[in-house]
């Protein structure tokens, strides 16, 4: 009697895993899974897992009836409860949940899918880990892939974007899926996942049936994905306003993350791509060095071309860095989170491509005086008498060193360009490089202003 009750007991628990994995929102009363053993079910629909997914509901049945069955169980358990706070990621494969029956969490590893910013809980899924296993999801060097498999980082990384219950959520690169769930438990109304290797498609189809209504998957290249219709028209807000609630949240490779907040800072200015709902924030991960360039201040030695495009029309956080270690595989170099707000009036108040001009030919040679990049503005044959006339006008000294040069000075600087090019049309169309590359073709003999190295980070 007593084993027929129990037999049914567990009838019920594997109707709740596999209701919960293919609609059910809401989590199992009462569930165990061992992700050694892979007893998650397969999904029901999609073409995603199914063929991988070891089917193994006729076994667990079987095995809860036998006694030894049941000494195995007993023994797992106790290994299960045992699962401290403290595990690493890589303990990560042998998390348990467990569910009371009021659908109360009683324990679950902290690894697990928790966290302040936990306002929703996914039903039980297979770790990341265990996603990459199952997928076979080799991290491609080539494309920079490395991930994040603890997810109280990746939590940690969700809560800098601020609260996001019933936000609208752009995640970038989305691999296997660990910032995800992170963005999924903070209660998000919509998630739209961009992800450009379609390897990884499968796994986070997995991740949307456990949230059935809110992930859409567009397997597509961030670079030239169109923002502007990705959310709803009724999130938009006026420029002025506070930020919408939108959020673009991403880890991408190291390769994409420049060229892309360039383009998005250029958006920002024109006020396109994602900020045509407003002053979309946004959460991004760089390389420390390059996380430090967007925020050094005028003095420090980090000071760059990236400082003053990206100060200039946001407010820039670098907020913590994430160890190379963190990551699987480990990268050559640490991480930092970086949050951007778009600022309501931008610092320069001129066009994206006239800031542009003027800032990457002052950092054009950084070691020197600044005037040296400064006169590359302007063709050989007025270099010098236009560059001094710009430099008075703007009052900067031309002494000074790039990385010394203030907003306030890259302002003076873009304010009197824009009134020079407005006198003289032809001059904004004049470019530097071109003129050398068209005298090394025609083998004119070389000054040293021509020949020297560009020193100016891309
Ligand atoms: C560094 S991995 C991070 C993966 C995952 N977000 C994590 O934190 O574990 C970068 C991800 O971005 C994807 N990716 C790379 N270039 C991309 C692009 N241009 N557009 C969209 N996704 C891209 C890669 O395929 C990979 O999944």
């Amino acid at each position: 009697m007593k084993q027929k009750r129990k037999t049914l007991k567990q009838r019920m628990n594997k109707h709740h895993v596999v209701a919960a994995f293919c609609s059910a929102p809401t989590p199992p009363p009462r569930m165990r899974t061992r992700n050694s053993r892979r007893r998650w079910p397969s999904p029901s629909h999609g073409a995603c897992a199914a063929p991988l997914l070891p089917e193994r509901h006729g076994q667990r049945e079987r095995g809860g009836t036998c006694a030894s069955g049941r000494r195995k169980r007993r023994k797992r358990g106790r290994r299960e409860a045992s699962c401290s706070g403290a595990a690493p990621a890589r303990h990560h494969t042998r998390v348990s949940f467990l569910v009371s029956a009021g659908g109360k969490e009683q324990k679950r590893c902290p690894m697990a899918v928790r966290g302040k910013v936990a306002a929703f809980n996914l039903p039980p899924l297979p770790t990341v880990g265990e996603i990459i296993k199952l997928f076979r999801l080799q991290a491609q060097k080539q494309l920079s892939q490395n991930f994040l498999l603890d997810l109280r980082l990746t939590d940690k990384i969700v809560r800098q974007a601020g609260k996001l219950k019933n936000a609208h959520v752009c995640e970038v690169g989305p691999g296997p899926g660990g910032i995800t769930r992170s963005i999924l438990n903070a209660d998000v109304e919509q998630l739209l996942l961009v992800e450009k290797d379609p390897r990884f498609i499968p796994g986070l189809q997995m991740l949307s049936e456990a949230a059935p209504g809110k992930v859409r998957i567009v397997h597509g290249d961030i670079l030239t994905f169109k923002m502007e219709k990705a959310f709803p028209k009724h999130l938009k807000k006026n420029w002025e306003d506070e930020p919408p609630n939108i959020h673009i949240i991403g880890n991408l490779p190291f390769s994409v993350s420049t060229p892309l907040i360039i383009k998005w800072l250029e958006n920002v200015s024109k006020k396109n791509g994602p900020f045509i709902y407003g002053r979309t924030q946004m959460t991004l991960t760089f390389q420390k060095e390059v996380a430090e360039r967007l925020t050094a201040n005028t003095g420090g030695k980090q000071r760059s071309r990236l400082s003053i495009m990206s100060q200039h029309l946001c407010t820039v956080e670098n907020r913590f860095v994430i160890p190379g270690q963190a990551f699987v595989p480990k990268p050559e170099v640490d991480v930092a989170v970086v949050h951007f707000t778009p600022l309501v009036q931008p610092k320069i108040q001129q066009p994206f491509e006239l800031v542009e001009k003027v800032v990457r030919s002052a950092f054009q040679f950084r070691r020197k005086h600044c005037f040296r990049g400064i006169e590359t503005l302007f063709p050989e044959s007025e270099r010098l008498k236009k560059t001094e006339e710009l430099m008075m006008a703007a009052d900067v000294d031309p002494t000074l060193r790039p990385f010394q040069l203030s907003m306030s000075h890259f302002r003076n600087l873009c304010n009197t360009y824009r009134k020079m090019c407005e006198e003289d049309p032809s001059l904004f169309a004049y470019n530097y490089r071109e003129e050398l590359k068209q005298k090394k073709r025609q083998h004119l003999p070389k000054n040293t202003s021509q020949t020297e190295q560009t020193e100016e980070e891309n």
